[in-house]
């Protein structure tokens, strides 16, 4: 369910395919991350940062990848075989290419996408199209299918239409079939029907996924996402050799055939990227223990791609070095950033990856480990782009992605929900008095929204907020400062006391109460 968001420009026209009718040209590509990075040459091998680029650097101290900064340097030998895990052929030809979009509209029926518009799925489509460096949409069709399950998607008139279009149109490259997952016999037919290649949304997104993961986690959490591809791609190639009498032939002196040696060679390789990633989650598990001792309490911002995220969380801490970018999936790795609320309590935000409607599942899974820092957060904040015309449909998604990686029910509960872009809204006021709106971007609201993040933070991690009567002759006013939050000293001279309004964990609280009875 993840993210990838609609960078959708008004006015954006979608041809229907029916019969042959008219093929509307999309406008052009706007700037993105995976063209922005494939410009400087940091695509390709996971597209890893620079060091000292943006968002590895820590300047003030505030960045920190989660599960990466921390870590104790890699073992030079573990860190060898990653490389060799991460060595990966292109997933999409380099350079230009114009694309034909072929969306399945399913009208009746099971198949029936919930809740949204052909032109909304079309528009994430195209965005994700124009996310790739060189690649433009230069056809749309949208074409009614009432079998998008069976091999060829479409009835047969359709694809014979959609054939004599593509066909007929030779600046066409290649064609992006909007649909999860293109079976390898579905997609060398379709290939050899429209004299191009064919891409389905798996191997886009995927490849952008590619492109954009930054840390060591992210890029192997996308490799072992890629598995699946590359095992039914064999499948595949063992049956075209198998028709040339080659694949059941056995290597020499192995026992094994090429097929069953290949196989073995994938399931090793996925073996040790599973191996590669606990290694991973234990040192992300320590990570989070020391930020527990810390006490820091930490806010997980979740949402939809787009949605504004990282521009919030850079808004809420000063935090420059943040990159928000209008692109889709800008984020592929959790970081940490610290803010404070009014009370003065350091907290932690996570930046996470966006969500995305129709997602394939490979890929949320191989995720599952970034985002178990959610479920260890104290709260969780939703932000939402209410500028957007199907946010309803992106709560939605968004929603039904948190509840599938399983969190806890009072986190899910204490959910904090921002409407965010605002500014792009006249006159908006939130349905609900309970949620926050405000605009990134501007600036505005964003007291209210600390002022509600207290209040959850404190009600998530049993804090109190409590005045105390404290003799200034004694340790107690530094021991305070040292274990909680000293929000207002007023000295009493006389009694030579003061009232100290606090913030205290009730774990602090009570050996407060120990060591200073009375
Ligand atoms: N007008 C307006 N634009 C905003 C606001 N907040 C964010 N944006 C824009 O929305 C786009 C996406 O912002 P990001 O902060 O990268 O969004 P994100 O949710 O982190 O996106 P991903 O990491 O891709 O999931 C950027 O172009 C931002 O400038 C806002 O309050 N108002
Ligand atoms: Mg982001």
């Amino acid at each position: 369910m993840w993210a990838l968001r609609a960078a959708v420009r008004p006015g954006l026209r979608l041809s229907r395919v029916g019969r042959a009718r008219p093929i509307p040209r999309a406008a052009p590509p706007p700037p993105c991350p995976v063209r922005a990075l494939a410009a400087t040459g940091r695509c390709g091998r996971g597209g890893r940062e620079e060091p000292g680029s943006a968002g590895r650097s820590k300047p003030n101290g505030r960045t920190v990848r989660a599960g990466e900064d921390e870590e104790e340097p890699e073992d030079e030998e573990e860190e060898e075989e990653e490389e060799e895990l991460l060595r990966s052929e292109p997933l999409l030809p380099a350079g230009t290419q114009r694309v034909c979009l072929v969306h399945p509209e399913v009208k009746w029926g099971a198949g029936k996408a919930q809740l949204t518009r052909a032109e909304w799925q079309v528009a994430e489509a195209t965005a994700l199209v124009h996310t790739l460096a060189g690649w433009s949409v230069v056809e749309t069709m949208v074409v009614s299918t009432k079998t998008p399950g069976r091999k060829l998607v479409f009835g047969k008139g359709n694809l014979q239409h959609l054939t004599e279009r593509i066909r007929g149109s030779p600046e066409v490259t290649s064609v992006f079939l909007n649909v999860e997952r293109l079976t390898p016999p579905t997609k060398k037919e379709l290939e050899a029907a429209w004299g191009v290649r064919v891409f389905d949304r798996f191997t886009i997104v995927l490849h952008i996924f590619r492109c954009n993961a930054r840390t060591q986690e992210a890029r192997l959490q996308v490799a072992l996402a890629e598995i699946p591809l590359l095992r039914s791609n064999l499948k595949n190639e063992v049956a075209a050799l198998d028709r040339g009498g080659g694949g059941s032939r056995y290597m020499m002196g192995s026992g094994e055939s090429f097929m069953q040696m290949r196989q073995r060679l994938l399931r090793e390789k996925e073996l040790k990227l599973r191996k590669a990633l606990e290694r991973l989650r234990r040192k992300r598990q320590l990570l989070r223990r020391q930020r527990a001792k810390r006490e820091f309490p930490v806010v997980s911002v979740v949402g939809y791609t787009n949605c504004g995220k990282t521009t919030l969380i850079r808004a809420l801490t000063g935090d420059m070095a943040m990159q928000p970018r209008d692109q889709l999936f800008a984020t592929l790795d959790v970081t940490a950033h610290a803010g404070s609320l009014p009370s003065r309590v350091t907290i932690l935000y996570m930046d996470t990856i966006g969500f995305l409607s129709q997602l394939p599942h490979d890929l949320i899974e191989s995720f599952s480990a970034t985002l178990e820092d959610v479920a260890h957060s104290d709260v969780i904040m939703h932000v939402r782009d209410v500028s957007h015309p199907e946010t309803e449909l992106q709560k939605a998604s968004v929603l039904s992605a948190l509840r599938g990686l399983g969190l806890p029910t009072p986190l899910l509960d204490s959910m904090v929900e921002v409407h965010n872009k605002v500014d792009l809204v006249p006159g908006y006021s939130p349905p609900d008095p309970s949620t926050v709106a405000v605009s990134a971007l501007q600036g505005r609201g964003l007291d209210q929204l600390r002022a509600t993040l207290e209040d959850a933070v404190l009600r998530a991690t049993g804090r109190q907020v409590l005045t105390l009567h404290v003799k200034l002759a004694g340790p107690q006013l530094s021991w305070l400062y040292r274990e909680a939050t000293v929000q207002q000293v007023d000295v009493l001279p006389e009694a030579g006391a003061a009232h100290v309004k606090v913030i205290i964990s009730n774990s602090a609280y009570g050996k407060f109460q120990k060591l200073f009875p009375g």
